[in-house]
């Protein structure tokens, strides 16, 4: 049996675990909360995160990272994108040292621009050949619930991504592999941001010619970042790229979307980031992404119009002029 350390306990930290430990690996989870860790310990449930879910008992929980790192042989990253550089900073030096480093995170690091990939290397210390991204149309209630769904598992290092692919495959999550770690990483992160502008979109009233547009209009932009930064153009055009567009922008369970929802039906953003409990990594991506973009010399206009809304205070409607007003230009470009 494969032993598994997973660090975080939210939502996807959860369900990944579970699909792991479905896949035949003894997963320690390190999560922040003593609560957290008793519930899975003895009622084997994370209620806060995924309270319909029963975890088999080849999950254990320890509010210890060294505990959780121990004799580890793949280690997971599933906490927010914006804390990894600090938590890395507890756990470089257990860190194993020739164990995959799996990335479950959907964002960029404010300030510096990184993707996570980045941040894994540069604060956790780790040989950019054992890390893997793992990201697809996955939104976690859903798996947790053990419906079909598939991911990409990108890495550099064939051994690395195999490994990693196996110790995740299960009757209801079939992991492809790749090879494009930058192309699954932007795409991941820069979906949420579209999403937030679908959501934004739906609070408004508008209906589905709406949120094609953005979705279509917001993948162009994607791929146009991603391909700036070195990715193969292709990964847009699959899991990580359409699929986790399609899944985020249409689905009432996204956090991003459900955040833009609630802005754009009208509620202030203090009373939105209030009423948001988990992760919505695009509140702050957008901005990080808008400056890497502007470092690329990119148009990213959907991602800058959202940031607008975030960061800026203007408001949803008249963001929707902004964008239709744009100046006449070739589809393709
Ligand atoms: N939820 C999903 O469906 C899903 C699917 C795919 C990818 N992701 C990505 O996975 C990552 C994690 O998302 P999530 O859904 O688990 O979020 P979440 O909000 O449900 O959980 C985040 C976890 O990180 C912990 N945390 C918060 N602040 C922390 C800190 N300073 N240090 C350490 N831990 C901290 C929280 O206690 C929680 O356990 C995100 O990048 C997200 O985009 C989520
Ligand atoms: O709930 P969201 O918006 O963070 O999206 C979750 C996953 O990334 C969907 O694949």
């Amino acid at each position: 049996m494969t032993r598994v350390a997973m660090l975080g306990g939210g939502n996807w930290g959860t369900a990944y675990a579970a699909i792991m430990a479905d896949a035949g690996c003894t997963v320690r989870l390190w999560a922040r909360r003593g609560e957290v860790v008793d519930e899975i310990n003895t009622q084997h449930v994370n209620s806060g995160y995924l309270p319909d879910r029963e975890l088999p008992e080849t999950i254990s929980a320890t509010t210890s990272f060294a505990d959780a790192l121990d004799g580890a042989e793949i280690v997971v990253l599933a906490v927010p994108s914006q804390t990894l550089r600090t938590n890395l900073a507890d756990w470089r030096d257990l860190l194993p040292k020739d164990a995959p480093v799996v990335s479950l995170m959907k964002g960029v690091e404010l300030g510096t621009g990184e993707r996570m990939s980045q941040v894994i290397a540069e604060a956790g210390e780790v040989d950019p050949d054992r890390i893997v991204v793992v990201s697809g149309p996955n939104l976690a209630a859903e798996i947790a619930a053990r419906q079909p769904a598939a991911a990409v598992v990108a890495a550099s290092s064939p051994r690395v991504r195999a490994k990693v692919a196996e110790a995740s495959a299960t009757a209801y999550f079939r992991p492809y592999l790749g090879t494009d770690v930058v192309g699954t990483e932007i795409a991941g992160a820069t979906k949420n941001v579209i999403a937030l502008a679908v959501g934004m979109a739906s609070g408004m009233g508008m209906g589905d010619n709406t949120m094609a547009s953005l979705l279509t209009r917001g993948l162009a932009e994607t791929a146009r970042l991603g391909t700036a930064l070195g990715a193969d153009p292709q990964t847009f055009l699959g899991l990580a790229g359409v699929g986790d567009l399609v899944a985020t922008c249409a689905s009432p369970l996204s956090r991003n979307r459900t955040f833009g929802y609630r802005l754009g039906s009208g509620m202030s953003l203090d009373e939105v980031i209030e009423s948001t409990k988990q992760t919505a990594e695009g509140v702050k991506s957008c901005e990080s992404i808008l400056q890497l973009a502007e470092s690329v010399d990119v148009d990213v206009p959907i991602v800058e119009n959202v940031a607008a809304v975030v960061h800026e205070g203007r408001e949803p409607k008249d963001v929707v002029g902004a964008l239709m007003s744009r100046a006449r230009k070739l589809e393709t470009n």
